[in-house]
């Protein structure tokens, strides 16, 4: 069939078989020569779905209402947030091995379609983060909108509303501290448990920003807007605890303004350190004192690891944010080997400007933000790296799309694993471990 301009399946209800998960945590299915993207459904199953976005082309978005035939790895969903229709869990009905298992396939599919990597374990291996089997109450940072009655809650998905059935995801003893609070209405609450068990509680006004014009993709943008005029480390007040938290990996401890940027769940900073501690140590043809660049570095998370395997490496943590390198060179400074950069990662690798008074980095290791490091920042970090690259990245197009630029310069993947960093949600970080032309 040619698909038109014009079609709009917007409230129609059809029965599909579903196929298997689609990037962004729905799910395939197909209809009429088109795609549907399904919230809410699982590989196998047979159901009926409620079509709620049409952009009137190839696919169009809906959710499920009614499940005819249910996966083995279908559960009540564990979230009452997510099952009062929040956008919290979206994947809070899926068993959590076989969430693992699909997330795995995602991150091996994109890996495939954007980074063109030939993957030789598909799907790719999602481990627990620090064999922490926790499904719920493993986030120790949350946030809560109250509405115009003051209750708080997070918002309906795609929505502006209140909902205020607990989501599953954070620690029960934060929304506690919050309802003890007795914040009024129109805030945005932060919870923090921090990692010497300290709780602290804050409220700004909320900041919105009306979508411009229909669809996840618009709000999502409205989201970003918003987040973008309500800067970090403005406007809170502190009714409990203090504006600092604490954050510990190992003997380490950090001290952070409460909105500063901490890994959600509680066991994944030590997952990943412990992921470039060993990077570091057998990184080929590299001597005890390394030369490492942690990109995206925030507090100095991996700096720290890679001077506990290597505590004569040289490391340059680069950093746009001003609070987080702050806390690095109070947690780190002692150690000889430091230097912060406060700059963005574009502008430090800016040509005329990728020399290092180090010397050239043997290893790199990047932590960016959803959107990745992007091609250009990762071609110079192909030709700039002597031996080892550590990718951490939590979008599994993204993740793909920026190792995919390693591989086509003749990097070898050494390592590609997936932690379930996010349960109950589809989200999940990628790890990467690469090694230059020549070394393997
Ligand atoms: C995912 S966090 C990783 C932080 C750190 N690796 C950790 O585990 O705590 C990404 C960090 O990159 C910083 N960031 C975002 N965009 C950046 C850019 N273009 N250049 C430099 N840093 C950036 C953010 O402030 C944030 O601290």
């Amino acid at each position: 069939m040619t698909v038109r301009e014009s079609i709009d399946w917007t409230g129609q209800v059809l029965r599909v078989r579903v196929e298997g998960p689609a990037h962004g945590g729905e799910f395939v299915a197909r209809h009429s020569g088109r795609v549907i993207f399904c919230r809410g459904a699982l590989t196998a199953e047979q159901v009926e779905v409620v079509v709620d976005d049409d952009p009137g082309k190839g696919f169009c978005r809906g959710t499920v209402r009614a499940v005819l035939e249910p996966s083995p790895d279908r559960v009540r969903p564990v979230c009452e947030a997510a099952a009062a229709g929040a956008g919290c869990c979206d994947w809070s009905y899926i068993d959590g091995p076989a969430a693992r298992d699909l997330a795995g396939r995602v991150i091996g599919e994109q890996a495939a379609r954007i980074g063109r990597i030939g993957i030789p374990h598909s799907p790719v291996p999602v481990d627990l983060p620090a064999d922490d089997p926790a499904t719920t109450g493993w986030r120790t940072t949350a946030r809560w909108v109250t509405g115009a009655d003051g209750r708080p809650g997070v918002r309906r998905a795609r929505s502006r509303d209140v909902i205020t059935e607990p989501c599953s995801q954070s620690d029960p003893r934060l929304l506690d501290a919050v309802l003890s609070a007795g914040i009024g209405p129109d805030r945005e609450i932060l919870g923090v448990l921090d990692d010497e068990g300290a709780i602290h509680v804050a409220h700004r006004a909320v900041t919105e920003d009306r979508p411009r014009g229909r669809g996840r993709n618009a709000a999502r943008s409205a989201a970003t807007r918003a987040r973008a005029r309500q800067a970090r480390g403005r406007g809170w007040e502190h009714v409990v605890g203090g504006p600092t938290m604490v954050r510990r990996v190992g003997e380490r401890r950090w001290h952070l303004p409460v909105d500063a940027f901490w890994q959600a769940h509680r066991s994944a900073a030590t997952h990943y350190s412990d992921v470039v501690r060993a990077a570091v140590v057998d990184a080929p043809g590299v001597s005890g004192a390394p030369v490492v660049w942690d990109l995206y570095g925030g507090a100095g998370v991996f700096a720290a690891a890679t001077l506990d395997a290597a505590p004569h490496a040289r490391i340059t943590v680069v950093e746009s944010a001003p609070d987080a390198l702050a806390a690095a060179e109070a947690a780190l400074g002692a150690d000889g080997g430091l230097r912060t950069v406060r700059s963005r990662v574009e502008t430090f690798l800016e040509p005329g400007d990728e020399t290092d008074p180090f010397g050239r980095p043997d290893v790199v290791i990047l932590d960016p933000p959803r959107g990745g490091a992007g091609i250009p920042v990762m071609e110079t970090v192909a030709r700039t790296a002597r031996s080892r690259v550590v990718h951490v990245g939590c979008d599994p197009a993204s993740l793909a799309r920026d190792v995919g630029v390693l591989v086509s310069a003749g990097w070898s993947l050494r390592e590609f694993r997936g932690v379930a960093a996010f349960p109950g949600t589809h989200h999940v970080e990628g790890i990467a471990v690469l090694d230059a032309p020549g070394r393997n």
